[in-house]
């Protein structure tokens, strides 16, 4: 069964701005797919409606298994989202607020201790969480992040930017324990990025998105065929003007 199936998958704002133009996309099991694009190409857009967060103006799709239209509430059951921003509050640490959110997900007090330790532990954290949110690195930040969006044991992990901000050595951390929630945990992984080195070492498939349509799709080895960089493939087929919005 593919994780994300989506046919013609349209959104319109009301300001009139079509940010994305029908996307079919196919995602299979066990993937880290990673989604391109320069700003305002569509990439947000088109993941808060894959994770619920937007609904689409039109077309179809099936996330982790269940209808997006006709099914949110299942599909949010069996997803995990990690947003740009996260969820580690920066006043408080995150061990009280990891077993809340594990509550949220139906387990009672006890398996919720025990589930939010067994995550911690995955991703070495194990110790951290009675820190204040403020009194962690950017890596270990992100990782709670992580372990929140890991906590009910989605097939289908959304990643927006995971590691934008972070030192090498903490980003390459990140990409240790992202391929080791697949190779350990059979987790199928969606992420968006601007690091095109990050897209080559860690995604198996890359889709580009621009003007709100996919223009280029495979494997970082088939983009790349005939010697090229990444870079030299993305703004190939994006352009090289600028995409800045221009503030109305
Ligand atoms: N709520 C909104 N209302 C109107 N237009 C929007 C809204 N959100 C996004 N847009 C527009 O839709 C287009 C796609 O935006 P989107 O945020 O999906 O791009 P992106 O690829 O995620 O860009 P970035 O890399 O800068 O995050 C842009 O033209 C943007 O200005």
């Amino acid at each position: 069964m593919n994780l994300i199936e989506t046919q013609g998958l349209t959104k319109t704002f009301k300001s009139g701005v079509e940010a994305v133009k029908g996307v079919d996309i196919t995602v299979e099991p066990g993937q880290i797919v990673g989604f391109l694009g320069p700003n305002g190409a569509g990439k947000s857009t088109t993941m808060r409606m894959l994770t619920t967060l937007l609904a689409p103006t039109s077309g179809s799709a099936k996330v982790a298994g269940r209808d997006l239209l006709a099914d949110p509430a299942g599909v949010r059951r069996r997803i995990g989202y990690v947003s740009q921003s996260g969820g580690v509050n920066l006043a408080a640490p995150p061990a009280g607020d990891l077993v809340l959110q594990a509550m949220l997900y139906g387990m009672d007090r006890g398996r919720a201790r025990e589930r939010v330790a067994e995550v911690l532990a995955l991703l070495e954290l194990t110790g951290m969480e009675h820190l204040p949110g403020g009194a962690l690195s950017g890596g270990q930040r992100r990782r709670f992040d992580l372990a929140f969006g890991l906590l009910h044991r989605p097939p289908l992990l959304f990643l927006d930017e995971p590691t934008t901000g972070l030192d090498p050595q903490s980003r390459a951390h990140l990409w240790d324990h992202i391929r080791a929630l697949r190779a350990d945990h059979g987790m199928t992984v969606f992420l968006t990025t601007h690091y095109l080195d990050e897209a080559d070492a860690l995604c198996d498939r890359l889709l580009i998105i621009d003007g709100g349509r996919i223009v280029a799709e495979g494997s970082p080895a088939e983009l790349k065929a005939g010697g090229r960089t990444l870079d030299d493939v993305f703004l190939d087929i994006t352009g090289r003007s600028l995409r800045e919005e221009v503030p109305a």
